[in-house]
């Protein structure tokens, strides 16, 4: 096949084929010029303007593709890498901003257990048999180690692969360990987290021996590129030049602000990168000392 035989050349880019991290992953492509045509139920894809091809994968093989060196490069949740126990076969590169979400021990909120202590001995519902073991294990030989008597409990784990918050309200479990991010499921199956075993974001992971470490930069510089252009906007505005100093403090950007003279000599303009996230308050403080025109474009993308 065509392809196949063109691969051996190219760099590899795992990339989730569905679920979550799927859309914001292909954005992210977009973003970063990484141009492809992925035909109809094929997982891999020559991108057309540079040397690599896209491996479209489940997110929970990713972790183990890269870090057994069979894919260069991959876009997956540290909750995936951790339950690969990944961690030191790849490199993390970048935190991406998306995907973000908590393991936690869930348990009914009424009758359940109150400290995962308590679940010591008990049924445990997950699709994470490797993070989740780790962690009962660990409660388990604690609270042992309390107990006098030479008889230890352990923690029973049952693997689901999907729908776990079901699993307690079906009799199969007394707790689960799954992701919460706004809450929404684990409330309307009647559960309420108790601890937290980790948090996690998707991020761009690289083997440990690239076989094109010049391409795993250049991508690693565009979707950075990507992420600050989505963190960031511009802002330009007119101010008088005896509140420069004031103006400045506002909007310091990441270096240091632009300041352009203005035909009025008592006047400049200043240009400057903001956080987003900060930018209605970095509005008002600049018209509180009489900034004027003040203009926020977005920015398409960038190198910072
Ligand atoms: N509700 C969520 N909010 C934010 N990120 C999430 C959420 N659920 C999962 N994730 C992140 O996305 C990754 C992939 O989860 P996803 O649900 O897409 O995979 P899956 O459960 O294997 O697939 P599917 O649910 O389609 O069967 C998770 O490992 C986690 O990092
Ligand atoms: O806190 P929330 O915003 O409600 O999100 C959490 C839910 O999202 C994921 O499920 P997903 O939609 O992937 O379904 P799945 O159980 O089939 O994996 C996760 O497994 C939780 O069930
Ligand atoms: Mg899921």
């Amino acid at each position: 096949m065509e392809l196949i035989k063109d691969l051996p050349d190219r760099l590899l880019f795992a990339v989730p084929k569905k679920g979550r991290l799927h859309t914001s992953c292909l954005s992210l492509l977009e973003g970063a010029d990484i141009q492809f045509h992925r035909k109809n139920r094929l997982d891999i894809a020559l991108v057309k303007n540079l040397p690599i091809a896209l491996v479209f994968l489940p997110a929970g093989d990713i972790a183990k593709f890269v870090g057994e060196g069979n894919v260069d490069l991959g876009i997956t949740g540290q909750d995936m890498v951790a339950e690969a126990e990944a961690q030191d076969k790849v490199t993390e590169i970048l935190e991406l901003g998306f995907g973000k979400c908590r393991l936690c021990v869930q348990v009914p909120v009424k009758g359940g257990a109150t400290t995962v202590e308590e679940l010591v001995g008990k049924r445990i519902a997950t699709s994470f048999e490797g993070v989740a073991g780790k962690f009962f294990n660990e409660i388990d030989a604690k609270v042992a180690a309390n107990f006098t008597s030479s008889e230890t409990k352990s923690t029973e784990l049952v693997f689901v692969s999907g729908s776990v918050e079901a699993a307690c309200a079906l009799g199969l479990a007394d707790g689960i360990v799954d992701l919460v991010e706004s809450g929404e499921t684990m409330q309307a199956a009647g559960l309420h987290d108790i601890v937290t075993i980790l948090s996690s974001q998707a991020v761009l992971i690289a083997s440990k021996r690239p076989k094109h470490p010049e391409l795993v930069q250049t991508i690693t510089n565009r979707i950075k590129g990507v992420i600050a252009a989505q963190k960031y906007v511009y802002i330009n505005y007119n101010v008088e030049r005896k509140h420069l100093k004031e103006a400045s403090s506002i909007t310091p950007g990441r270096q240091a602000p632009t300041v352009s003279p203005l035909e009025n000599p008592e006047w400049v303009a200043v240009s400057s990168m903001v956080l987003k996230n900060n930018v209605a308050q970095s509005m008002d403080a600049l018209e509180a000392i009489g900034a004027r025109d003040i203009l926020l474009f977005a920015i398409q993308n960038c190198r910072v």
